[in-house]
């Protein structure tokens, strides 16, 4: 029973998230011959920062999002962009690239200076992703679920903020009845895998202190987002 502005809104949310893609090149850089510790940094380095312009320009196509007080934008993007990235990052990794490169993207992304703490959890996170198989709707809907959470830090109205989410809430509710016929609880799996990705946050930000202390460069846009 989705209603036809919910078609409408589910349609122009899917093809922002699916225009808004990481540029292949940088996608494919990572998927090139080997690279030293350092060089596998810097293309996540470059992965990163195209992930978070993608993710400021998929933000902006989301109904209502611009009517927002201007600095609670700025303070749900901040609160929601590894999230995001995670999440966006889940669904590349998931992607069975052609001849299955996902086990050298695994292997980029091991061999990069991110500690083995942090790898394990982030692993575990795209593959209980993977096993949703969710339909890229899904993924665009859960994705904007994440960005309008009305309790990220320094958001002021809350509440417009709550009314906007609500309204995705419900049509991601609704169609994940319409695609997961057979298992009545997958809504609340996905709404589940939000709450791994706010533990995921927290190793992320412990990853970018140990990057920090060993005196990686990181990008401007990248220490905006994150204030390092
Ligand atoms: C400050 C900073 C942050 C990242 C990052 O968050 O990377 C993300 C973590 C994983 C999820 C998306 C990433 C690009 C990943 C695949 C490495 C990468 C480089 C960098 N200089």
């Amino acid at each position: 029973e989705i209603t036809k502005e919910q078609q409408a809104l589910m349609k122009i949310i899917t093809d922002a998230y699916n225009r808004h893609q990481i540029p292949q090149d940088v996608a494919k850089k990572l998927l090139q011959d080997q690279y030293s510790a350092e060089e596998n940094f810097l293309l996540l380095t470059e992965m990163a920062t195209s992930q978070v312009q993608v993710l400021v320009e998929f933000t902006k196509n989301i109904p209502g999002f611009l009517s927002l007080d201007r600095e609670d934008q700025i303070a749900l993007l901040k609160g929601s962009a590894v999230e995001a990235m995670f999440l966006r990052s889940a669904q590349v990794f998931n992607r069975k690239t052609p001849s299955g490169h996902t086990e050298v993207l695994e292997e980029r992304i091991r061999k990069s200076g991110i500690s083995e703490e942090f790898i394990t959890p982030m692993f575990n996170f795209y593959k209980s992703i993977g096993e949703l198989h969710m339909v890229q709707e899904e993924q665009a809907l859960l994705t904007t679920v994440t960005i309008l959470t009305p309790d990220r830090p320094y958001v002021k109205d809350q509440q417009a903020v709550e009314r906007l989410q609500e309204t995705i809430l419900d049509v991601l509710r609704k169609l994940c009845v319409l695609q997961h016929p057979q298992e009545p609880q997958y809504f609340a799996r996905l709404l589940g895998r939000l709450t791994e990705l706010r533990t995921l946050s927290h190793y992320h930000t412990e990853m970018l202190a140990s990057w920090r202390m060993n005196d990686h460069k990181f990008t401007p846009l990248l220490c905006e987002i994150w204030d390092v």
